[in-house]
This record gives structure tokens, sequence and C-alpha cells, in this order.
């Protein structure tokens, strides 16, 4: 029987390169299907899939992970067009408004924090706007889409795994359980990748007796769109240029994986891997040596079985809030429709 992978933001960096080393291990096994906003962009990346693999399964489906209705419209078409799933790859993600601080980046380089600054961005980013036109943050969609999900990833007999892109930009600290959308601060990012470390950890809680479990990876720092958007006014040729500083500071942090091959290296482990075998309070990170060789390591992530299972009992209530209200918006519009309409 064929595995079914889905990836959401598979049509460029990591996800596509996700895809690309999917499906050079087993091109015949696997049935792919690219979740993305952009049909466009989409079709680009499953044309180039297909030019190195021309037998591989690869099809599209249209999802905007920051829209509840686009999340439950490709949820149904997911339901419609297949009757299992193995793999969900959680991997869409922006940084939203990134603001580097190049007077703290100077102040890192001098400082004996140099080495987690250089692997966590830390103290030299911060963020605005992070909530979707919905009004919630992008992790309570995706929670939408696996509670939508559910049926095919819970099968007795079978198990199916959830992965996660998350970050060793997420942080404890940036994270309120009093404000989950993140309004009042300045890390979105590093929050809600915090919010998924948890959301993960309270899945494989309630799940796992179900087949389903959950796990969260970082890919270091890879050099893709997102890497870019820090720093848009800073040349694609100077980025280039940097290559042989980012090599000789991988020689001190195996951290700067640099490239979407290298990044996806934990993902595509997970991929091989028992998910019984796996630790859920661990993160898996993509390493890649100063010799350039890839490996994964598990790292402990600070996270409180407490701290996750309220997390995760506040989507529930918003995730009940949300849906009778979309029910309340159906009535309305098939009253204003007439009778007759469904
Ligand atoms: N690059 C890095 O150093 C690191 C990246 N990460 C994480 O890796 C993941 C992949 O990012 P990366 O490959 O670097 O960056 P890219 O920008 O190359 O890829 C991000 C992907 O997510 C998609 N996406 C973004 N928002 C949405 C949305 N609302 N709905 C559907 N798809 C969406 C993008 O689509 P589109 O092309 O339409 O924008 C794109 O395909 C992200 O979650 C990021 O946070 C974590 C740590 C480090
Ligand atoms: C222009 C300068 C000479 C070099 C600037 C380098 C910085 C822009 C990067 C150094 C470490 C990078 C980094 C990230 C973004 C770009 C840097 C700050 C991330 C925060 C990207 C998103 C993540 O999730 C983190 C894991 C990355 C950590 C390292």
């Amino acid at each position: 029987m064929n595995k079914v992978v889905l990836v959401t933001g598979a049509n460029s960096g990591i996800g596509l390169a996700l895809c690309e080393r999917l499906l050079s291990q087993d091109t015949e096994g696997l049935q792919l299907c690219l979740a993305c906003r952009n049909m466009q962009r989409a079709q680009a990346a499953r044309c180039a899939l297909l030019s190195s693999h021309p037998t591989a399964q690869v099809a599209l489906l249209q999802m905007d992970t920051s829209s509840i209705s686009s999340v439950l419209a490709a949820a149904q078409e997911v339901k419609l067009r297949y009757n299992r799933l193995d793999y969900l790859y959680l991997n869409a993600g922006i940084m939203p408004n990134p603001q580097f601080d190049v007077k703290g980046f100077f102040k890192g380089l001098f400082s004996s924090h140099i080495i987690t600054m250089f692997a966590t961005g830390e103290g030299i980013l911060t963020q605005k706007d992070c909530v979707t036109p919905d009004g919630l943050q992008q992790v309570f969609e995706t929670n939408l889409l696996i509670r939508e999900l559910e049926p095919l990833l819970c099968h007795a007999g079978r198990t199916s795994q959830l992965i996660w892109t998350s970050s060793s930009n997420a942080h404890r600290s940036a994270f309120k359980l009093e404000d989950m959308q993140h309004q009042r601060g300045t890390q979105p990012y590093s929050s809600s990748k915090y919010a998924s470390d948890l959301l993960s950890v309270a899945l494989n809680t309630h799940y796992n007796k179900q087949g389903l479990y959950s796990s969260v990876i970082c890919p270091g720092f890879v050099m893709t769109n997102l890497t870019y958007s820090i720093l848009p006014s800073f040349p694609a040729f100077l980025w280039t240029l940097l290559m042989p500083v980012f090599w000789l500071i991988r020689m001190f942090t195996n951290t700067f994986t640099l490239t979407p091959y290298n990044g996806a290296e934990a993902l595509f482990w997970l991929f091989k891997q028992k998910p019984e075998s796996l630790d859920p309070q661990a993160k898996y990170h993509s390493l890649t040596s100063g010799l350039g060789n890839n490996y994964t390591q598990p790292r402990k992530m600070d996270i409180d079985l407490e701290t996750s299972d309220a997390f995760y009992e506040k989507l529930r209530q918003l995730e009940s809030e949300v849906r009778k209200k979309l029910k309340e918006k159906q009535k309305v519009c098939s009253s204003l429709a007439g009778p007759g309409s469904s």
C-alpha cells in the first residue's frame, strides 16, 4: 500500500527539499501531496520534482494555513481524495515583518553569547503583526487541520506521524498562556514556534493511544526566502559572498546547515523512524558538521506537561467557539438564501 505524505509549504525552501529527498529514496511507494497557498508556485514545484522523478505521484492541494475557511476546505478535499494519511509535515511558516537589530548583532559578536546568537537568532530579531486575517495565531489553524484530518490519521493497527518544522528560536519566555495570540509582545515567531512545541507534546499525550505521534524539528539556519526576508535590502549576491564566512562559522556551530537539503535532514530522518521509539519531549535538530556531514540530534525541550496540557485545553475551547460562530454564520447565510437552500 502506498504511503500518503502531505507537506505544507512545499513549494520552496526546506519543504521542497524534503519532497525531493523523499522521492529520491522511494519514488514508487509514495503518494506525495504538496499543500501550498499559491498554485502557480505549487505547479512550478511539482514540475521540478517530476523532472527528476517522472514516475512519481505528486498531487497539489490549495491551502492557506493562515485562513480557517481555506484549511477547512482543504481538509475536506484531502478526505475525499485519500483514505489514509501516513505523514503530515506541518512546515509552512513565515517570519512576520522581521526587524534585524544591528546594534544587538554587534554587541552579540563581542559577547560570550555569540554562539547562541548564531544558533538561535536570540537577541537580534523582533517581529510585528503576527495574527492571521482571522485574528488568530497560525498554530490555531494548524491544530484545526489536524483535528479535521483525525479520521485519516488515527487508524487501529497502524501508526501515523505529525512532523512540525519548529525552530531553536522557540522560547518559553516569548510565550504567555494569557496572551496566546501574542498581541502584546515583539517575538511572535519565537512564541508561535514555542506554541507548536507545546502542542506537539500535548498531542502525544492525547493521541499516542490512537496510533498518532507528533514530533518537532529545527532545521538550523538555512538560506531560504524566509532568511532573505530578514534583510530585504541585502542583495542576493552579498548573501553568496558571505557563504565562506558562514562555512567558517559552521566550524563553531553545527546549526549552520545553510542549504535546504541539509535543513531537511531531521524531517527526512524522522520519516525513517518508528514513531514509538521517538522522545515526545525532544526537538530533533538538523545539524551539519564543519566537514559538511549531515546528522540528526535530539535535544530536550524546555517544556512542562502542565503548560502543554493547559495550552491544548485553551485551543480546544477556542476551536469550539470558532465552530459555533461558523455554524451561526452558515445559518444566517442559508436563511438569507431563502427556503430550499441548505
Ligand atoms: N530558514 C531557516 O533558517 C529556518 C526556517 N524554519 C522554518 O522552516 C519552515 C520553512 O521555511 P523556509 O523553507 O525556511 O522558508 P520558505 O519561505 O522557503 O518556505 C516557507 C513555505 O511556507 C509557505 N507558506 C508560508 N505561509 C503560508 C500560508 N499561510 N499558507 C500556506 N503556505 C504558506 C510558503 O509559501 P509561499 O511560497 O507562497 O510564500 C513556502 O512554501 C518555516 O516554518 C520556518 O519557520 C525554522 C528554522 C530556521
Ligand atoms: C549581515 C551579517 C554580516 C550577517 C547577518 C546574519 C544574520 C542575518 C543571521 C545570523 C544567524 C541567523 C539565524 C536566523 C536568521 C538570520 C540570522 C539572524 C534564524 C533566526 C532564522 C529563523 C530561525 O528559526 C532560527 C533558527 C535562525 C537562527 C539563526
